[in-house]
């Protein structure tokens, strides 16, 4: 039995307060977007989780479906799996992809074994795997606030449109890049902004983590940019970065961008 786990981009994130436990506060749109890993489970004598694809550092064991399985399996009597995990999602990317991975396994192991978990409960054993993760057990456009596990309901539609997601050869850690931010509250809500037409959103719709991690590496300014030259009606940095995804009324190419980073092409 398998999923797709497809991946997000942050439709603007403003970070306003830093928590007495390390954690902080932010409100960002997650958008799901169609770039896809695959998970599977087969039946095996013993748990393991099989990486295909693109390499993921760390062990084996640090694998987020491992640890998803591992959570499903203390508290339910689950047969040992093997987990195959076809990577496509660049890592390190601010595109969620190994909380995608998480979130979808977790669905997977319900239907597979009819557990009968909520969408409620899998969204809090979702939250014990990682902040993005509860996103992807609805897996629809939402404002989130809190740590990025609060949801309500948002009016964003993007399927008049193209994507395009550009990864840069740098590894952002998600834990430095919040240390890097000064938290203060917007003086507007990203739950108002974000009700402006597409093509106001430039200059308006922003992501915190873009000036401390532009300053460090200013090759990632210079793909926004250029996503902009080229006819981008809005581009912003996703998440903790590296990738810069850029909305385009038309399906442009941008040979430049090929020949020197990962690009992906896509559609809401
Ligand atoms: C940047 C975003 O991708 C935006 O959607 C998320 O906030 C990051 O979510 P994530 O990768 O699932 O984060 P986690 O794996 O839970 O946490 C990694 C590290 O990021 C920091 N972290 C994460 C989320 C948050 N709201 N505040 C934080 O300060 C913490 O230092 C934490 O140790
Ligand atoms: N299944 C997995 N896929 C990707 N990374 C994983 C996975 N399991 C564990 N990891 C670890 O999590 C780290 C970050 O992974 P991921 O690609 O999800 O982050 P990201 O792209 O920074 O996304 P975000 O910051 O938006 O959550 C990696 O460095 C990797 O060591």
């Amino acid at each position: 039995m398998l999923a797709f786990a497809n991946c997000k981009i942050n439709l603007g994130l403003n970070i306003t307060a830093r928590r007495a436990d390390g954690y902080h506060e932010l409100e960002t749109i997650f958008y799901p977007v169609k770039l896809y890993d695959v998970v599977e489970l087969n039946a095996a004598e013993n748990t393991s989780c099989q990486i295909r694809g693109l390499d993921i550092p760390g062990s084996g064991e640090d694998n987020l479906c491992l640890k998803a399985f591992r959570l499903l399996q203390k508290e339910f009597d689950l047969p040992e799996q093997q987990i195959t995990l076809l990577k496509n999602i660049p890592i390190g990317a601010g595109l969620g992809g190994g909380s995608a991975d998480a979130a979808f396994l977790l669905k997977l192991i319900n239907s597979k074994f009819s557990l009968g978990i909520t969408e409620t409960e899998l969204e809090r054993y979702a939250g014990t795997l990682g902040a993005d993760c509860p996103f992807f057990i609805q897996n629809k456009a939402v404002y989130a606030a809190g740590i990025g596990d609060e949801f309500s309901a948002v009016n964003v539609d993007l399927s008049g449109y193209h994507i395009t997601i550009v990864k840069p050869p740098v590894h952002i850690s998600t834990a430095e890049a919040y240390g890097a931010v000064r938290p203060a509250a917007p003086p507007i809500s990203l739950k108002d902004v974000i009700n402006l037409p597409v093509s106001e959103w430039k200059g308006k719709v922003k992501n915190d983590f873009e000036s401390p991690v532009f300053q460090k590496y200013p090759e990632i300014a210079q793909i926004k940019q250029m996503l902009y030259d080229s006819g981008a009606t809005f581009a912003l940095m996703s998440g903790s970065g590296s990738s810069v995804f850029g909305i385009f009324e038309n399906n442009v190419k941008l040979p430049e961008l090929e020949q020197n980073n990962l690009i992906f092409y896509t559609r809401p």
